[in-house]
């Protein structure tokens, strides 16, 4: 049995063009247009395309200053290890990367890897913290396009950021920085500040668990470095006057008490404008102002480690045993059964 594993990522537009970057936030709005309450397909495309205008050229400024988005290049480099990992050990395998918001997207994912042969697909959305807008939208975008091609043979993953190397992996690479940077992580007057991609309070309200994930991986990761005081603060997105999660990560900056702060993005599994631009520009000038040392940390987008995750979190499901050895059960946030996942409580 040969099988085609879709790594489902956000995207981000390849070049900063204008009508691509619009094209891009217009989708992401459209997609989200629930946190403004109900309104018909028509007022949500002319309201997701106002939005996209407004937020279009800030962003592109973005994508400018960093010489392009990243992101593209490490996703593909990290499905390309993941497929040689799994061939290596014999595994008849595929691997393809389905983006939300930009080209190649999921459904051109899912006609590819059905083209290619593959009896079964597995969906893995690229998200450690399962959320409604990211892994949860994306897996009900490729469930409807398998349905749309009688494609039954499809298995969903949901969160991960349980896995037990993943913390890890992330913990020493703040402690692997840090040493790099010469930074004391123990020093009280160096403050580790965990910054995660926000929500609208929209999603928390109606069920969502990422703000549960968000504290027990980040007090999981602290642990792992044996630091019992830290700081959380959220990138928000914040274009419509709805509210969001808090303390914003710019609240933080502004009232921490410390000489230095290490900022950790914990959202992301590769560099992207929130990392090179958001934290690494905007953020860094404002824990300049307030007269505090920046350090950030890089995503360790190409750890060995990484690959190793990834490669369990689809073993069972391509060597057909019981997911649940692995400790996979019943995803809550998409409770599409059958959806599997490693974040759901144990009751
Ligand atoms: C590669 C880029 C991005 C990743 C990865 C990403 C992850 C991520 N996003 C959310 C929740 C939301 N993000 C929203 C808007 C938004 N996100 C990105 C980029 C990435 N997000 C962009 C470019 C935008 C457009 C808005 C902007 O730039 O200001 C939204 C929708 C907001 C709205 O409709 O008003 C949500 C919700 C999470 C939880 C997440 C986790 C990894
Ligand atoms: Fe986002």
């Amino acid at each position: 049995m040969s099988t085609g594993i879709l790594l489902l990522n956000f995207g981000e537009p390849a070049t900063p063009e204008r009508e691509a970057v619009v094209s891009y936030l217009e989708r992401i709005f459209f997609n989200n247009r629930e946190i403004e309450g109900d309104t018909t397909e028509a007022e949500a495309r002319e309201r997701s395309r106002e939005l996209a205008e407004r937020r279009a050229g800030p962003l592109i400024e973005e994508y400018e200053a960093i010489g392009g988005s990243p992101l593209n290049k490490q996703a593909r480099k990290q499905a390309q290890a993941l497929e040689d990992r799994l061939r290596e050990r014999g595994r008849d395998v595929e691997t393809y990367i389905g983006m939300q918001f930009t080209e190649p997207f999921i459904d051109e994912a899912l006609d590819a890897a059905i083209a290619d042969g593959h009896d079964r697909i597995i969906g893995l959305p690229i998200y450690p913290l399962c959320g409604p807008s990211t892994t949860v939208d994306s897996l009900e975008e490729l469930r409807a396009a398998a349905d749309e091609r009688d494609f039954d043979a499809l298995q969903e993953l949901s969160g991960w950021h349980r896995h037990p190397d993943y913390p890890r992996l992330r913990a020493d690479a703040i402690q692997a920085f840090a040493e790099k940077r010469g930074v004391d992580l123990s020093d009280p007057d160096t403050a580790l500040v965990f910054s995660a991609h926000g929500t609208p309070q929209h999603y928390l309200e109606e069920g969502s668990r990422y703000d549960i994930y968000v504290t027990e991986y980040v007090e999981t990761v602290a642990g792992l470095l044996g630091i019992d005081e830290y700081e959380l603060g959220y990138q928000n997105h914040e274009n419509r006057g709805i509210p969001w999660t808090e303390p914003e990560i710019e609240e933080v900056i502004e009232t921490v008490d410390a000489e230095r702060v290490v900022v950790e993005p914990i959202s992301f599994m590769h560099e992207q404008s929130e990392t090179l631009s958001e934290l690494d520009v905007e953020l860094h000038e404002e824990a300049e102002e307030a007269g505090l040392e920046f350090h950030r940390v890089p995503i360790p987008h190409d750890d060995e480690r990484f690959v190793g995750v990834l490669e369990d979190l689809v073993e069972p499901f391509i060597a057909d045993f019981d997911p649940a050895v692995y400790q996979f059960r019943q995803c809550e946030c998409r409770d599409e059964p059958g959806t599997m996942c490693l974040n759901a409580p144990i009751e």
